[in-house]
């Protein structure tokens, strides 16, 4: 294999045998393929792709979409059905809870244990075995059973340990879902860290984090790719599908409404299409039209929609997203009518204003995704989701760095 790919994944599949009833298996067994008991299921099927050496590619699909199934394919737990893996470089993976550890044996022993499976001396893990500790940050459970520890105890001592066994590549299945808020940041800055000189593949649900941290992402659905892409795309497409599978939509809406800032890409949508964004515009506090931003200025954005069928409990709402996709802030009308909800009847327009002010950026393109819909915050049914609306290009009046700035009261160094 050329030294460039870290994994090369060809044409593989996964496929199990599924008996109707558990006595299937055994009369399958003794009767030969006289008589056929069971039905192929392919939880994975046909799956190519590469991952460069340094990439970090993430994996994202709906519960049962293969993606586990995958990752340990290539991390060599699992036999493909059909297909090649070739993987360049030591592996160290974290997969689903349960797996790796030794339920009887305490933290300390399973670090001794899973470290050496990855090649690693008994002097080389003693030699790193405070910094292990030190990054589980569980030392009161270091000496007891694993099988004592919580979910979020054991990602942690799971992640100490592949964190720290000199791997080329990281296979990382959902912990980050699991840990604290403390310890989610911890894993963070240790991935962006091993980012710069090794090649990770990611499964999550969490569409920030796959854009966030990956270079390239791929989308699987019923164990098939359906699309590898910029992670700002897959990711997007992916909450799209989501949405569609879970709302009957009936028509996905793709027009272009007007916009007062430059609209380059030609914005894609979804929803039932019962009401319509038609025009988005950015305006200062005169009511004129935007061109561009300094960032910290006072700003009205005005979302108009159609309405096409009768809409009970309107949400008008929108993203303002930073060139990767990462949502910098969003707000929604739902607090403002929760104890008055509206009515809009088919054939009206509305618009939904919001007044704020801008935080400090930095210099560069955003975007603006509006939305319409119906219900609440966390049950609703998205009539038009619009994404990237509208591009605002932000000219920095002052130097800005990280996502925002904010505005700095007082600053000054006290001597003591
Ligand atoms: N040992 C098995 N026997 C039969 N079917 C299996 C087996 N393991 C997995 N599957 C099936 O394969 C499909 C893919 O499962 P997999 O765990 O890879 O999905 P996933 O995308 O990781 O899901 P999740 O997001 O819920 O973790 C599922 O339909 C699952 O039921």
């Amino acid at each position: 294999m050329s030294s460039e790919f870290a994994i090369k994944v060809e044409g593989v599949g996964k496929n199990y045998r599924l008996y109707d009833k558990p006595h299937h298996r055994l009369l399958q067994m003794l009767r030969g393929e006289k008589k056929i008991y069971y039905r192929d299921f392919w939880a994975v099927k046909d799956v190519s792709f590469s991952v460069r050496k340094g990439e970090t590619v993430g994996i994202i699909g709906r519960n049962g979409s293969g993606k586990s199934t995958l990752l340990q394919m290539i991390c060599g737990t699992l036999m493909p059905s059909t297909g090649s893996i070739e993987v360049n470089g030591r592996v160290a993976a974290l997969l689903e809870l349960g797996a790796g550890f030794n339920p009887e044996f305490t933290g300390r022993e399973n670090v001794y244990m899973a470290a050496s499976l990855y090649g690693l001396s008994r002097e080389i893990i003693d030699a790193k075995m405070t910094a292990i500790i030190a990054f589980a940050d569980i030392p009161d459970f270091m000496d007891q059973p694993v099988k004592t520890y919580s979910s979020g105890m054991y990602v942690r001592l799971a992640f100490a340990v592949i964190a720290h066994v000199d791997a080329d590549i990281l296979v990382v299945d959902e912990a980050l879902s699991v840990g604290d808020a403390f310890f989610t940041q911890k894993c963070i800055r240790f991935l962006r860290q091993f980012m710069e000189t090794g090649t990770v593949l990611f499964v999550s649900h969490d569409t920030a984090a796959i854009v966030n941290l990956c270079s390239k992402a791929v989308l699987l659905r019923s164990g098939k790719i359906v699309e590898i892409g910029t992670p700002k795309e897959v990711t997007e497409h992916y909450l799209a599908a989501l949405y569609e599978a879970n709302q009957d939509i009936r028509g996905v809406v793709a027009d272009q409404p007007e916009t007062s800032v430059d609209a380059k890409p030609v914005p894609t949508g979804f929803g039932t299409g019962d009401a319509k964004i038609i025009a988005v515009q950015l305006l200062d506090q005169e009511g004129e039209p935007l061109s561009w931003v300094v960032g910290g200025e006072s700003v009205m954005l005005d979302i108009r929609c159609a309405v096409f069928r009768d809409i009970q409990r309107p949400i008008v709402g929108f993203e303002f997203k930073d060139r990767l996709g990462q949502v910098i802030f969003s707000d929604n009308t739902f607090l403002a009518y929760a104890d008055d909800a509206l009515s809009l009847n088919a054939g009206t327009e509305v618009v939904a204003r919001f007044e704020f002010q801008l935080p400090l950026l930095p210099s560069g393109d955003y975007s603006i995704s509006p939305a319409i819909a119906s219900g609440t915050q966390e049950d609703h049914i998205q009539h038009h989701w619009l994404h990237d609306a509208m591009i605002v290009r932000v000219h920095a009046q002052t130097p800005c760095l990280g996502l925002i700035g904010v505005p700095m009261k007082k600053m000054r160094l006290r001597i003591e």
